[in-house]
């Protein structure tokens, strides 16, 4: 077999994105070492019952020791809590690096708390699921999928590239990118739908005049693809919605324009305005697919398929 690409890998947080990577990082041989962290006991526990990695320390600090390659992977939110509690045990050379779904927040906490001997490059897999913890997490989920690094101004491109080639070891294509144009793009084709999946959701759940029952007896394939994402994590949305706020807060007002305006057109009837923008929308499906992008994520729904307990 040959030499594993890190001698030893610290992964701060082990919940889905953490586990997943864990069990790839195995799967690969891209660790000589796994070393876990995690912030709850019961959740540390788990990891080691599952044998996610090679060690399990409650201590964050004592976990980064002499690692390579350590990776943040904690609610957005307390991404600046984790740099503070690691900064003073990081070794001489190691990358930093983190998986958090904003990227400008995540480097206004993290940064101040690097040292200079670290390379601290901020990451983002645009892969996922509705699930948590670390259960939910499966070695495939980061394949054939996009990650985002957005690097800051000087730092070293061997470094840059050595974190690319682990996330190709792990199956992913890489972009990299300003944090603040991450932010917008992600904010449009990420955290809105996720938003507007809640709020929906949130709404069919207000109705007095249509039992609960009957929101579940005849959701449509269209309502329930919007209450998978609205049983994403509460914890992590939150922190989304806090920490990208700017972006989020411009798509919703662009959102909240142009759906006055098919209400609008609703109201009054404007039928081929309906019609207009219904062609629009479907021409912008059908050129996703014809750039070669997966919609219906075919292999991951095989996946799901053989493994009834991911669902
Ligand atoms: N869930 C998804 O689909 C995706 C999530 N992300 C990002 O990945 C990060 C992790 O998300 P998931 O793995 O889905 O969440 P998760 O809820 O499954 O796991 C979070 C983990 O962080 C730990 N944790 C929380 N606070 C901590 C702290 N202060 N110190 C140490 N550990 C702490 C928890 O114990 C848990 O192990 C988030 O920043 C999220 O934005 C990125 C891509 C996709
Ligand atoms: O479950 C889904 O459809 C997702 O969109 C998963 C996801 C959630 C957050 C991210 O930052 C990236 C991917």
């Amino acid at each position: 077999m040959p030499n594993p690409m890190f001698d030893r890998i610290a992964l701060i947080g082990i919940g889905l994105i953490g586990s997943s990577l864990a069990r790839k990082i195995r799967q690969e041989n891209l660790a000589g070492e796994i070393v876990i962290s995690t912030r709850s006991q019961e959740t540390l526990a788990r990891a080691a019952e599952l044998g996610l990695g090679d060690r399990y320390l409650s201590d964050p600090a004592e976990a980064v020791v002499e690692a390579d390659l350590v990776i943040v992977s904690v609610p957005v939110g307390s991404s600046g809590a984790v740099a503070e509690l690691i900064a003073s045990s990081l070794k001489t050379g190691a990358i930093v690096t983190d998986v958090g779904s904003t990227k400008a927040s995540v480097i206004a906490q993290m940064q101040p708390h690097m040292p200079e001997h670290v390379h601290f490059i901020p990451g983002h897999p645009l892969a996922g699921t509705e699930k948590s913890g670390p259960d939910a997490g499966f070695a495939e989920l980061f394949e054939n999928r996009w990650c985002i690094l957005t690097p800051l101004e000087g730092t070293d491109e061997a470094a840059v590239e050595r974190l690319a080639a682990f996330w190709r070891g792990c199956g992913s294509n890489i972009d990299t990118m300003d944090p603040q144009h991450h932010d917008m793009v992600l904010a449009m084709v990420s955290h809105l739908p996720h938003i507007i999946a809640y709020n929906i959701v949130g709404t069919a759940d207000d109705l007095e005049t249509v039992t609960k029952s009957e929101v579940i007896k005849y959701s449509a394939s269209g309502f329930r693809d919007f209450t998978r994402l609205a049983a994403s994590d509460p914890t992590m949305w939150r922190d989304v919605c806090l920490h990208n706020k700017d972006a989020i807060l411009e798509m919703l007002s662009r959102f909240s324009e142009d759906l006055a305006s098919l209400q609008r057109a609703i109201r009054w009837g404007d039928g081929d305005k309906l019609f207009e923008m219904f062609t629009r929308t479907r021409a912008v499906r059908r050129s996703i697919i014809e750039a070669g992008q997966e919609i219906d994520a075919p292999d991951f729904g095989r996946f799901v398929a053989s493994h009834p307990e991911k669902r």
